[in-house]
């Protein structure tokens, strides 16, 4: 499939460190991305320098081959993607508003807008919370309104940043069991920075795997995880000590639905 974004040679650099090397790296349309590592590894940077949120210090980025300016993305350009992060950051108003509010920003027909929004809300099942201010939610609930605001949108790829990782265990397998039907249907290109190897394994087809700001491995989720290079197996070896059956399974062992 053709890229969608590629990246050629970035570096970002911060503090006189580099925090970021890349040679070169794709994400082919249609891709569902993890990309895992240690603590300070570079996964949140490298998302934000993908999604065009913070420039790298040299490089090129490409979007459907075309390059992009570095540090002045277009809004058209910047419109077609959307980015959740591990808090919601829920504005003032009620759940509707806060799913609305990207297509007031695109100026959509008021009909068009309550259409969609209800198809999301019944989509992340959070119909009932509507009228609900947003500040007054669940971290559970926050998070699938923080995704359907992203999600309403239709963006040609989205970007998440631990969305999962503050959620308790019952929660978070619930919302990771509805959000991956949600993507499965949508066929959204995805990428998913996480440092947990149960939510990579169930969520993702292809997966990087960053230690010390470079892409040590890339290839399909269960051969990575399967078959861990020299770079990467001192990380994901720790990993599957703990989840030493999981990574063989389509579904979380909890997971009973
Ligand atoms: N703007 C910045 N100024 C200074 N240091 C930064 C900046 N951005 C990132 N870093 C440093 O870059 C390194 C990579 O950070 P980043 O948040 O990308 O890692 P990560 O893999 O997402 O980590 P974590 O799993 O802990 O969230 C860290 O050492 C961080 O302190």
């Amino acid at each position: 499939m053709k890229p969608l974004i590629e990246l050629k040679n970035i570096t970002y650099r911060a503090h006189d460190k580099n925090i970021l090397s890349i040679p070169h790296f794709q994400i082919p349309e249609g891709e569902l991305l993890g990309i895992m590592g240690p603590n300070g590894a570079g996964k949140s940077t490298l998302l934000k320098v993908m999604a065009l949120l913070d420039s790298p210090a040299s490089g090129e980025i490409l979007y459907r081959g075309q390059a992009v300016p570095n540090g002045t993305p277009s809004l058209d350009l910047r419109r077609k993607f959307s980015v959740a992060l591990q808090q919601s950051l829920l504005l003032e108003g009620t759940v509707y508003q806060n799913i609305a509010i990207g297509l007031k920003l695109r100026k959509v027909p008021k009909s068009v807008i309550k259409e969609k929004v209800n198809l999301w809300m019944e989509q992340f099942q959070i119909s009932h919370l509507a009228k609900k201010n947003a500040h007054f939610l669940s971290g559970g609930e926050a998070q699938r309104v923080n995704l359907a605001r992203a999600m309403i949108v239709e963006p040609e790829i989205l970007f998440l940043d631990e969305p999962f990782s503050a959620l308790d265990f019952p929660t978070k397998i619930k919302l990771m069991d509805d959000f991956k039907g949600i993507i499965k249907d949508s066929a959204t290109t995805t990428v998913f920075v996480s440092h947990d190897l149960m939510e990579i394994n169930y969520l993702t087809n292809t997966l990087a795997i960053i230690v010390n700001g470079e892409v040590k491995q890339y290839g399909p989720t269960q051969r990575v995880l399967e078959h861990p290079n020299l770079a990467t197996s001192p990380f994901l070896n720790e990993w599957k000590k703990f989840y030493p059956m999981s990574f063989r399974h389509e579904k979380p062992l909890s997971l009973t639905r």
